[in-house]
């Protein structure tokens, strides 16, 4: 019942013990590899309905392309894939029989869609095409794996798309970089920072990577939480998609690709749970409200029974109002026994049916996230649930905006920027954004028992850049600010 061994503070044991006691993870003969379990799937099924109604209404199509890739056509862009090459997994055999040439299992899709863009894109006409597809990945890790926030085998959307002009392309980099800050923020309650990559960090494949990062305070590592890329003509020209424009003249086209993953579940469950089990976000949870009738020994049979139609009366009405309720009237289960399997699992709000309750024609509402209690008149139910939810989902946002503020420093100086490291924070600096640099930083930066610190975007919004602000590292002139931290 409940975390028995650590607590958050105990970071690491913490979350692998959480995922799995509040049945949203099984461990997995397969190293890197985890089981979803219905109540994970359910909230990935709220993250990919929010996002795919939303990119629809931007025009994208889904579609679905093959698992495997043909090792000359994975080839195609050699040093897209070289830096990668050791995270493809291949298929080799097939029963008793080998294969003649070797299959690559996808790691992401480019070199499986692009020829075919290329044959389907002839005119201008054919533009723009937005094509997404949601499936599952396997990138063969070396680093520790961790349930949600890497693993061998997981599942993302991928969307690509081609314009016939670098505008549209760009405008659509950042339209999708907004749905991914709303996944984030207005789903999850997590507060992310929007950035470009450096050119070192970025994709090597792309123009340029955009990026909505989040952070961990707790192990003060800042998390890639989504991408959306510029491609630019880059692929176009590797795999000739070209359109006529109308002065009949070939053009390559413009593109992007933009990627999320069930990542972003365990950036949600680091951010919010705690000793008691998960947190969950009201917008996520696959159940918002359970209701707990509780009779005592000597509640007359007669109040029973009225405590049970007055559950099943809240349920129906509430599921009206569009709230999803669980009720939890299993009689061989203590109240305190119930509260915790429920606490684990992370409901946001808690409906208490006692005797007094039934006796004062009210119930108990009370809060996972704060733990507070009211009593609610039961006229008054059904519109107070779905507020006290958007109250709940609101506070659950500004208290995990609020701690990740306060993990960001200003930094001028490498000894500021070690400090802001040594106080699990992120450091924002004024740099003279050069390769070298990050090279250095990151090894400067590493100690026995801690990973060297990288950028983690050059965030959209940053503070001014007055004539003469100094690199923090080097003391050459600074050209933008970077925001750096130890990372997933
Ligand atoms: O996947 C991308 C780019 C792009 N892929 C589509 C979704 C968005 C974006 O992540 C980068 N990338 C990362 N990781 C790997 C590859 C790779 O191309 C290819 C080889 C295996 C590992
Ligand atoms: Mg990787």
């Amino acid at each position: 019942l409940g975390l028995k061994n650590s607590k958050k503070d105990n970071f690491g044991e913490w979350y692998s013990e959480l995922v799995v006691a509040s049945e949203l993870i099984s461990y997995y003969d397969v190293s890197g590899c985890y089981i979803l379990r219905p109540w994970a799937y359910a909230m990935w099924e709220v993250v990919q309905g929010w996002f795919d109604k939303r990119i629809k209404q931007l025009g994208v199509q889904n579609s679905y392309f093959p698992l495997f890739i043909t090792e000359d056509v994975l080839n195609t862009e050699k040093d897209h894939v070289e830096g990668f090459a050791p995270e493809v997994a291949w298929v080799t055999k097939y029963g008793n029989s080998t294969m003649d040439k070797p299959i690559a299992i996808r790691p992401t899709s480019e070199t499986v869609m692009y020829p075919y863009f290329a044959q389907w894109i002839r005119s201008h006409r054919d533009l723009p095409l937005r094509l997404n597809q949601w499936t599952n990945v396997v990138r063969w890790e070396f680093k520790y794996p961790t349930p949600f926030i890497r693993s061998r085998e997981f599942l993302w959307q991928e969307g690509h798309t081609a314009f016939a002009t670098q505008e549209e392309a760009e405008k659509e980099v950042l339209d999708i970089l907004e749905l991914y800050r709303g996944v984030y923020e207005d789903v999850l309650a997590v507060p992310v920072t929007k950035g470009r990559k450096s050119k070192k960090e970025q994709f090597a494949g792309a123009f340029y990577t955009t990026t909505v990062e989040a952070y961990i305070p707790e192990t003060g590592r800042g998390i890639q939480g989504a991408t959306s890329h510029c491609l630019g003509q880059n692929f176009s020209k590797m795999f000739s998609i070209q359109f006529e424009d109308d002065d009949r003249q070939k053009q390559h086209v413009w593109q992007n690709s933009w990627g999320l993953t069930t990542r972003s579940l365990g950036v949600m469950i680091m951010t919010h749970a705690d000793d008691k089990g998960l947190v969950l976000p009201p917008r996520v949870a696959p159940k918002q409200v359970v209701i707990i009738p509780i009779p005592k020994a000597n509640t007359p049979p007669e109040m029973v029974q009225a405590m049970m139609d007055k559950v099943s009366e809240f349920t129906a009405a509430l599921e009206g109002a569009g709230v999803r309720v669980v009720t939890d009237t299993r009689a061989n289960y203590t109240p305190g026994w119930k509260y915790n399997h429920w606490e684990l699992r992370g409901l946001p709000l808690r409906m208490e049916l006692g005797p007094k309750d039934m006796d004062n024609k009210a119930v108990v509402l009370a809060r996972r996230d704060t733990g507070a209690k009211e009593s609610v008149s039961w006229d008054d139910v059904v519109a107070r649930v779905p507020a006290l939810l958007e109250t709940i989902q609101a506070d659950m946002f500004a208290a995990a905006h609020a701690r990740t503020a306060d993990c960001t420093e200003v930094c001028h100086s490498f000894e500021q920027f070690m400090t802001a490291l040594s106080n699990k924070h992120m450091a924002l600096t004024p740099w003279a954004d050069e390769e070298e640099i990050e090279e250095e930083v990151k090894k400067k930066s590493t100690t026995p028992d801690a990973m060297g610190a990288k950028t983690l975007c050059l965030p959209f919004e940053a503070p001014p850049l007055p004539e003469g602000t100094k690199c923090f590292y080097s003391g050459k002139p600074a050209k933008n600010w970077a925001l750096w931290g130890r990372s997933y």
